[in-house]
């Protein structure tokens, strides 16, 4: 009976634009709501999977490229039965797509789905309205995501100012008439937004979810898109960076002050030689930087993971430059070396944003 299956809802979104920030606030605002959860993340650290861990029903990390590229759709199956099954007492499944995923493909596989507990429940794409125009110059193909969406989370709205807001939210909508919009500071959204309404009557205004029928139809752009290099993976190389010594606080920000404009995402925690005490989240997006220290979790190992994405950037190189900013001899660092990581750490004069709606982890 459909009516009692589980609705599986899938998040998009580029690099960065937010998507885990979305998850966690759904997590901790839809209280009454138990969210099951899966988290694909590009790189074989899963950054993502951490940073919800822990506020989380029950969570599978899927690690080691975009579940957009599987051959077939049986993993996605296997794991969403695991959700599913009626002792797991899931509500909903929400799936956490890379930023660099397709997906339409990840709608295909959904709907292919022969899993009579669960039934596809809708795209939420997450924009990033700051970084919108310049993310649509270089990735036209942005469009046809918005295009697949069944809701659209114009995120970011803060670091704009209102009119410029206006401006993204009036492009979206030409790009994808009809599809509901809402704005949102940190992913703060109604819950209800997205579990609910999405899984509603099919027949109400505005509601235009994509039937199997409808990708088929796109199909030939899909296959197009792949084979001439279109899909967004095509383009992106990334760099993942584990080290069990700390950071040298300076080597490190002069590597990212001086980070070529093709590295567009850098995440993960830092370890620094001065401030062994602290974990240190850190998120780069475009131009964007932002540490955010934590107490390391009890019995958490100090040790720094990074994930660096970017699209023409010499992954070797890289990978020296990152070795080097590693700390021999900790203890002969200077404190004050960390003034420079300082700067990029957000004051607590952001009243009105709540920090636990931020991708890093704050409940350890
Ligand atoms: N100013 C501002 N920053 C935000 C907002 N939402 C998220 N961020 C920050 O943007 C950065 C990236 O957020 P994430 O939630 O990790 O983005 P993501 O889409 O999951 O990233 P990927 O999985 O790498 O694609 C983090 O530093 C967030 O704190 C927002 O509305 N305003």
């Amino acid at each position: 009976m459909a009516g009692n299956r589980i609705p599986v809802v899938l998040i998009a979104g580029f690099l960065g634009s937010g998507k885990t920030t979305l998850l966690n606030h759904l997590l901790r605002a839809g209280r009454d709501t138990r969210v099951g959860v899966i988290v694909n993340d590009f790189g074989s650290i899963n950054i993502d999977a951490l940073a919800v861990a822990g506020q989380v029903d029950s969570m599978i990390p899927i690690e080691n490229g975009c579940l957009c590229c599987a051959a077939d759709a049986s993993e996605l199956d296997a794991m969403v039965d695991r959700l599913a099954r009626p002792s797991a007492g899931i509500d909903v499944i929400v799936i956490e797509a890379s930023g660099l995923a397709e997906p339409q493909s990840m709608i295909r596989m959904l709907l292919a789905s022969e899993d009579e507990r669960i039934i596809y429940g809708g795209l939420v794409e997450v924009v990033d309205a700051a970084e919108f125009d310049a993310t649509r110059d270089r990735h036209p193909e942005i469009d046809r995501h918005l295009r697949a969406a069944d809701a659209l989370v114009l995120n970011k709205t803060d670091r704009m100012d209102a009119a410029a807001a206006q401006r993204v939210l009036e492009t979206v909508r030409g790009i994808a008439p009809g599809t509901p919009v809402v704005a949102a500071e940190y992913g703060r959204v109604d819950p209800a937004f997205l579990f609910e309404e999405r899984t509603g009557p099919a027949d109400r205004a505005g509601y235009h979810q994509l039937s199997f029928a409808d990708l088929c139809t796109e199909d030939h752009d899909h296959t197009d898109c792949h084979e001439a290099g279109g899909h967004l993976h095509a383009a992106y190389d990334s760099v993942e960076f584990t080290s069990e010594l700390p950071l040298h606080p300076r080597r490190f920000l002069d590597l990212l002050d001086t980070r070529p404009a093709g590295l567009y995402r850098v995440k993960g925690f830092a370890a620094f030689a001065p401030d062994p005490d602290r974990r240190y989240g850190l998120h780069a997006v475009g131009a964007f930087l932002r540490f955010t220290p934590t107490p390391w979790p009890a019995g958490e190992p100090r040790r720094t993971q990074l994930v660096l994405i970017g699209t023409g950037i010499d992954t070797a190189a890289l990978k020296e430059a990152l070795a080097a900013c590693v700390e021999p001899d900790p203890a002969g660092v200077e404190e004050h070396l960390m003034l420079g990581v300082l700067r990029y750490v957000d004051q607590p004069a952001e009243e009105h944003r709540d920090p636990r709606d931020d991708a890093a982890p704050y409940e350890d």
